[in-house]
């Protein structure tokens, strides 16, 4: 039992309010500590946030770039049950390498400073509400297609077409046909001389490699079941004139873990470095291990990172303390609310939410995200803000302004400030933290920063007063919704009461745009922000951004009596897991969420015939194949004017 705290205008009676305390991953951290949850006590470890709780890490944002017909995803691991998924097919032909050529030498040669002028520089751009830093979010999406086109291509090759790319010395040729044990080759890459050697060993149980160079790096590991495999020539010359080293280094550039089937009917798994070590590769019963040296691993998220501090016109990161002081007094940080990545601080008119990320540090029981995710998460982001800036255009096919607008990133590395730390102390002491103490840091922690419009208290926590305002929550986030979805196909995935920011004192319309047509909703004083982007799919354009959700079970294992956990079931049973694909009825499942924690979860004043309006509601949205459908129940349509 929680008694809702009073909100700005809050009506005289105190209101109380049971609290849903299963919740999803992420949203764990938004809750409080509350002993009486019996789920809770179930899963309390030494670590504070336990394990089914942990969220996204462990997925990785994915992506797919649209290129003519090449389908460059990750391929999904097949389990039992899944839908199969609609596969492109691989190019047949080698691919011309010239233009990503071009463009790696590009940025080889691209002079960070020159793009990168120090943040006292920025030109700051006057909003109608506050201030922001102008993105360039084509660049940034031209510049990450770019090199995850790259990286795609390569990756798309068929396991023999890679064996074929690797330049043996001279009429050297293996045959791996007569072996019945694990195969596994190891590339070396001998810098000083940017040519390749290719060793070969046979284990059973790890792999040895039988030449290394001196100076060689080992790039990464194939290995693949040998039965079948015939015999293999591998003395045949690189494709176009694409240096082999650009190969390897965009092999390095991100790590990722490939199927790739051979002319020969063997399958097997390329394994990239991933920080410190290649992945072990399992094929036919065997498993492989190559550990890679640690030179070899920095530059694996360079290529994203260096992107990162491009998009933050930065040269190298700075401190944190240096990002807040360019919103507030030091002294007047406070801090707002944490999830199971950020912890979030009001600085000034902002909201700064700070995400450790690329360290080895696990942090509140989870792997740190990685600069190649987060870059997603950015470009989400900025597409989402493209969506205001056109609210500000009256032209546009497609706009609102309900998605927190992200003002700024900026990319940090140090200690954690001294004065977030107090900041985080006084949240801990009247709120019970369930995130570990930032002193845990070492000094070479990188952080992104997200710098946020403040959009309010979030809805676990608001005390709503009246229906009016509960209805109006509903039309101002399916509107938002719907315009997202029609605008780039975007589905939240994740739109929880700790997701939906609320603040008193706005406007008493807001408008919107949708496919051409004006609208505004009665707001009676309530307006909403929609924050938290980490689950959700997007399409570009270009693009589509979206996390493979099947990726962590475990977001599938809540409670069967929780509606959150229920709403993530029902997200797998309509996109059969296939999470890259566009299901906007998943939008509709987070509305029906939403109404049964407007019904049961939250209290406020309402007659009987709104709450029988409100259930009814709730029965019709299951006709609802979108939240733009949705909007067009009388329900909704009645607080819109066009
Ligand atoms: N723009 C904002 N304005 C006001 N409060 C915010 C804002 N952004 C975040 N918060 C507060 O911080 C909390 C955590 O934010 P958020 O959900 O974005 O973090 P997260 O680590 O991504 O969470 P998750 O665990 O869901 O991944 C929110 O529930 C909210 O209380």
């Amino acid at each position: 039992m929680e008694v809702a705290s009073p909100d700005t205008a809050r009506s005289s009676r105190d209101q109380i309010a049971m609290v849903d305390e299963g919740r999803r991953p992420s949203s764990v951290g938004k809750a409080k500590r509350n002993d009486s949850n019996p789920w809770r006590r179930l899963n309390r470890g030494p670590s504070k946030r336990t394990s089914w709780n942990r969220s996204l890490s462990i997925r990785g944002r994915e992506s797919i770039i649209f290129v003519g017909c090449l389908d460059l995803r990750t391929k999904p691991k097949q389990r039992g049950g899944r839908k199969k998924l609609k596969q492109k097919k691989a190019p047949e032909q080698l691919y011309d390498f010239s233009k990503e050529k071009a463009y790696f030498e590009e940025v080889d040669a691209f002079e960070l400073l020159e793009e990168s002028p120090s943040p006292n520089r920025f030109t700051w751009k006057m909003g109608t509400d506050y201030e922001c830093i102008e993105h360039d979010l084509s660049a940034i999406l031209g510049r990450w297609r770019r090199s995850k086109l790259f990286l795609g291509r390569c990756m798309a090759w068929p396991l023999s077409k890679i064996m074929e790319t690797i330049p043996a010395p001279s009429g050297y040729t293996t045959s791996v046909g007569s072996f019945n044990h694990g195969v596994a080759y190891s590339l070396s890459q001998i810098r000083e001389t940017s040519s390749f050697e290719l060793s070969e060993s046979k284990s059973n149980s790890a792999t040895q490699k039988s030449t290394r160079e001196p100076h060689s790096e080992v790039a990464s590991n194939f290995s693949f079941d040998p039965r079948g495999v015939s015999s293999r020539s591998v003395n045949k010359s690189l494709i176009g004139d694409l240096r082999a080293d650009s190969v390897l280094s965009s092999f390095s550039a991100l790590s990722i873990k490939q199927k790739a089937t051979t002319t020969d009917k063997c399958e097997g798994e390329i394994a990239l470095s991933e920080n410190k070590a290649c992945k072990v590769v399992e094929a036919g019963g065997m498993k492989n291990l190559v550990t890679l040296p640690r030179e070899s691993c920095d530059g694996e998220s360079l290529a994203a990172f260096e992107q990162l501090l491009m998009v933050c016109k930065q040269s190298s990161p700075i401190k944190l303390s240096e990002v807040f002081l360019n919103y507030c007094d030091a002294s007047s940080i406070i801090k707002l609310g944490e999830g199971t990545y950020g912890e979030a601080f009001r600085a000034g008119e902002t909201v700064c939410k700070v995400v450790p990320i690329d360290g080895d540090l696990v942090v509140n029981g989870e792997v740190q995200k990685k600069s190649e995710e987060v870059l997603e998460e950015v470009l989400l982001s900025l597409t989402l803000n493209s969506l205001r800036e056109q609210h500000k255009n009256s032209e546009k096919l497609n706009s609102c302004g309900s998605f927190i607008e992200t003002k700024d990133f900026r990319v940090c590395q140090g200690l954690y400030d001294t004065n977030l730390i107090r900041a985080w102390e006084d949240w801990d002491a009247k709120n019970n933290s369930e995130n570990d103490h930032p002193c845990a840091f070492p000094e070479d922690q990188r952080y992104i920063v997200f710098v946020l419009a403040d959009g309010g208290k979030d809805l676990e926590n608001f005390v709503l007063l009246n229906f009016n305002e509960a209805r109006s929550l509903l039309v101002q986030v399916t509107a938002a919704l719907a315009v997202a979805e029609v605008a780039c196909e975007f589905e939240h995935r994740d739109l929880h009461w700790g997701n939906i920011l609320l603040r008193r004192g706005g406007a008493t319309m807001v408008d919107f745009t949708l496919e051409g047509k004006k609208k505004s909703v009665s707001t009676f004083g309530l307006s909403v922000s929609i924050i938290d982007f980490t689950l959700s799919r997007i399409s570009t354009g270009e693009a589509v951004l979206f996390l493979n959700l099947s990726s962590d079970p475990e977001l599938f294992k809540g409670p069967k009596w929780n509606i959150q956990f229920e709403t993530y079931r029902r997200m797998k049973e309509v996109t059969g897991e296939c999470w890259e694909e566009s299901f906007p009825k998943t939008n509709v499942l987070w509305l029906m969420y939403l109404v049964d924690i407007l019904d049961k979860k939250k209290i406020y004043e309402r007659s009987i015939k709104d709450e029988r309006n409100l259930r009814s509601f709730k029965r019709r949205l299951h006709n609802f194949e979108s939240a733009k459908d949705t909007l067009s129940d009388p329900f909704l349509s009645e607080l819109l004017d066009d």
